[in-house]
């Protein structure tokens, strides 16, 4: 199979990270012989840094060219003064739009090696802990209308959160036929007793429940729903959201992974063309040390040969040489515990990539 991969390496860690999964994706490619061929692309504050513009249009004709995008990650301290439209992280909300992606699919899967990584209670984690959050990616507060104003003598600045009945129905159909693949159990999470889009998302999602009568099915508002991710995450099959609640919710869930480099992503539209990336920023803290944890990005490129590529044995591979490196005591830092043994980032990537 031949198949062109957009790669945005963007800022900060993002290079280091994306580096090891192009390390597997080779070492997939190698063995079950395929040819990925590689298009770099600008985006976020590398690009502003060269062209001015955070997303040139190049960038995204590039992604539309390819037969999927892999990112590592954008932004940093360096570009926060920027104005809004100008910031790195435009380029990420504007990928994610012109491509159509709207469906966010981010699993928190705790490994059994890395139960003593996860801050949770040995009791809750006993028995594992595997989870998926369905995150509305294209519409809502991120993308409703926005200004910053004059008003009485002083600034006022909004931002709107909005939705169409066809957004939420189409987030909620994925979500119920991901459930009917797993554990049969859908959470749709809300602010219904505050907020009208809230009210419209439970609505469609209860018109949509009647279509699946084998899954089971609740509401939940957002802020219990944070609490009862640290109480009991194991009451938690696939949980479906919008676009801010779910961004906030996977970095909290990212915890019973044991971190947030574990967990990866793919964003989606209507065809096979994704988007595919870690939950995680460009961690400026870390950046430059080869200390970054590179598993979420590689278990993003293995989602890529799932579900962009249609390549399940491929993927496997993947996901089983990051199961087998953990189980063989292997830790980047973020996951280190004792009696394990360190590796930087590149030495994770090679090792990883060594077992495919
Ligand atoms: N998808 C993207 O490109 C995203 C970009 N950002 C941007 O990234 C920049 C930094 O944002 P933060 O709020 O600091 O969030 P962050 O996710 O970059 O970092 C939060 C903490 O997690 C750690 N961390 C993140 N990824 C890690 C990894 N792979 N291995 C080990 N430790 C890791 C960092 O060192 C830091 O202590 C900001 O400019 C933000 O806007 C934030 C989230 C997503
Ligand atoms: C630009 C942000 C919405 C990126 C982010 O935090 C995310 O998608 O998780
Ligand atoms: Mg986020």
């Amino acid at each position: 199979m031949n198949k062109q991969i957009a790669l945005i390496r963007g800022d900060g860690i993002g290079p280091e990270i994306v580096a090891e999964a192009v390390k597997v994706l080779d070492r997939v490619a190698e063995r079950f012989g395929h040819t990925f061929s590689y298009t770099e692309v600008l985006a976020g504050g590398c690009a502003i840094d060269a062209t001015g513009h955070p997303l040139p249009q190049d960038s995204i004709e590039k992604c539309k060219m390819s037969d999927s995008v892999l990112l590592g990650a954008v932004g940093g301290p360096k570009w926060d003064q920027l104005d809004g439209s100008l910031r790195p992280e435009k380029a990420l909300l504007g990928i994610r739009s012109a491509l159509g992606l709207f469906s966010n699919i981010r699993p928190a899967r705790l490994f059994a090696p890395l139960a003593h990584a996860c801050p949770l209670r040995p009791d809750i984690v006993a028995g594992g802990l595997d989870l998926v959050i369905v995150r509305e990616l294209i519409g809502g507060v991120y993308f409703g209308e926005r200004d910053t104003v004059l008003k009485n003598g002083e600034k006022y600045a909004y931002d709107t959160m909005g939705y169409a009945e066809h957004e939420i129905e189409r987030i909620g159909r994925v979500a119920f036929e991901m459930a009917r693949k797993r554990r049969k159990k859908v959470t749709s999470v809300d602010k219904a007793n505050v907020l009208d889009s809230s009210r419209l998302w439970r609505e469609v999602m209860h018109r949509l429940r009647e279509e699946y009568p084998d899954v089971e099915y609740s509401d939940m508002l957002v802020d219990n729903t944070a609490m009862q991710l640290v109480r009991n995450p194991g009451q938690f099959d696939v949980i479906v959201t919008e676009n801010m609640f779910g961004d906030i919710l996977s970095d909290e869930a990212s915890m019973i992974t044991g971190s947030i480099g574990m967990i990866p992503s793919s964003s989606l539209g209507e065809g096979t063309r994704g988007m595919y990336e870690p939950i995680h920023g460009s961690a400026p803290d870390i950046v430059g040390k080869d200390i970054a944890n590179p598993v979420a990005t590689i278990l993003s490129a293995a989602m890529m040969l799932r579900y962009s590529f249609n390549l399940p044995e491929e993927s496997d591979a993947v996901e089983s040489a990051v199961s087998q490196v953990l189980e063989e005591g292997y830790r980047t830092a973020d996951i280190m515990s004792e009696g394990c043994t360190l590796l930087s980032c590149s030495e994770m990537g090679e090792r990883i990539a060594a077992l495919v």
